[in-house]
């Protein structure tokens, strides 16, 4: 059922507006692929011309082997999903689901009997059982959601295209959802394509990250390849917090002034760099030889962890340190940070 998605480098203009730049992506069979980028970086464009909705002014989409550009709308058979306004508000739930089985032509269509099994099946499946005589105004926001993917999932689609599907509801909604999403996607196994500008959402939920910026893909892979091992600035800017330090490399170690703060570098780094590096990977120490000496200006808070701010010498921002389960130290205090990871890039 589920089918492979190759994207072979899709250029689109809106106008003179390069919205995608020379994109390409392969998808698995029954992979679950999120892409993530900030506002305006090519997101819902991509998804658009995978649905067929939009038509790209170079490069193609294929189905396993099947160029899409051979397929009616409807021959693609694409389950999408809105951020909102997903139902027909004048339909109960049982007809919202039903609605692609009675658009078929009738020789494809299923009798009335079989329509209303599959509709209390697929209630059953996104755990709304019982619900079908239900208006959308009766449900609430993260009901309606999951309403709609029933009716993505009722054609039996070849690819599911979500976009921003738990966009508009609140944040603890959201995370529930993400979890019921995940563990579906487990048993029903269509190959399906997310979007999302949260990156959170994009590294729990996906098998697969494509970062976008600006109309193009800067990296592909897994959330513990693009969070560890961002392949741009950007990537490891836009995943989470992180300072940044300019530094030389002679041999295998990274030097700040003269100070020597991260060794084990591949031979082939030398030179001035910027290392990047996260609040989760500075830790204050007692002694180490490749320590940076700073003193404490500032503790707040951030979420469920603390934070200090370290005025380093040389360096205009301060650093920020988690503290984590660490004893918090006293502002003013002269303390050594060792760097635990980072990622070095070539300097600006
Ligand atoms: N129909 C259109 N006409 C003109 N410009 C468009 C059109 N659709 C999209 N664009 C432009 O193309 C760029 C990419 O838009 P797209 O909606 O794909 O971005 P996105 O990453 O999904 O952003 P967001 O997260 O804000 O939805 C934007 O600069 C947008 O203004």
């Amino acid at each position: 059922m589920s089918v492979a998605v190759t994207i072979e480098a899709i250029e689109k203009r809106f106008e003179n507006f390069p919205a995608l730049r020379g994109v390409s992506l392969d998808i698995q069979p029954g992979e679950l692929v999120a892409l993530l980028g900030p506002s305006g970086s090519g997101k819902t464009t991509l998804l658009r011309l995978i649905a067929g909705l939009e038509e790209a002014d170079r490069g193609r989409v294929l189905f396993g082997d099947i160029d899409t550009r051979a397929l009616s709308l409807r021959d693609r058979r694409i389950g999408f999903v809105f951020q909102q306004y997903a139902l027909f508000k004048t339909m109960n739930v049982a007809d919202n689901i039903a609605f692609g089985l009675r658009s078929r032509p009738r020789e494809e269509r299923p009798i009335a009997s079989e329509i209303s099994k599959r509709v209390k099946g697929l209630l059953e499946l996104v755990q709304l059982p019982g619900l079908e005589k239900r208006y959308p105004s009766q449900l609430s926001g993260g009901q309606r959601q999951r309403v709609a993917l029933a009716r993505a999932l009722a054609i039996e689609p070849r690819v599911l295209l979500l976009d921003e599907p738990f966009g508009a509801l609140d944040a603890k909604v959201r995370k529930d959802l993400r979890a019921w999403l995940r563990e579906l996607h487990g048993r029903v196994g269509h190959t399906t394509v997310f979007v999302t500008h949260d990156q959170e959402e994009a590294l729990e939920l996906a098998d697969r990250v494509a970062i976008l910026n600006a109309g193009k893909i800067e990296q592909v892979g897994s959330a513990d390849d693009v969070y560890d091992h961002p392949a741009t600035p950007f990537v490891c800017e836009f995943l989470g917090e992180v300072n940044k330090l300019p530094v030389k490399v002679v041999g295998s170690q990274a030097f700040f002034g003269d100070r020597p703060v991260l060794g084990g570098l591949s031979q082939n780094q030398g030179g001035p760099a910027s290392l990047y590096v996260r609040p989760q990977h500075l830790r204050i120490v007692d002694e180490t030889p490749l320590a940076l000496p700073g003193t404490v200006e500032h503790l707040r808070r951030n979420g469920p962890l603390r934070r200090a701010e370290v005025a380093v010498e040389g360096l205009k921002k301060r650093l920020d340190v988690d503290l984590a389960s660490q004893v918090a130290p006293a502002i003013g205090e002269r303390v050594r940070l060792r760097i635990t990871h980072g990622n070095l890039f070539a300097a600006a």
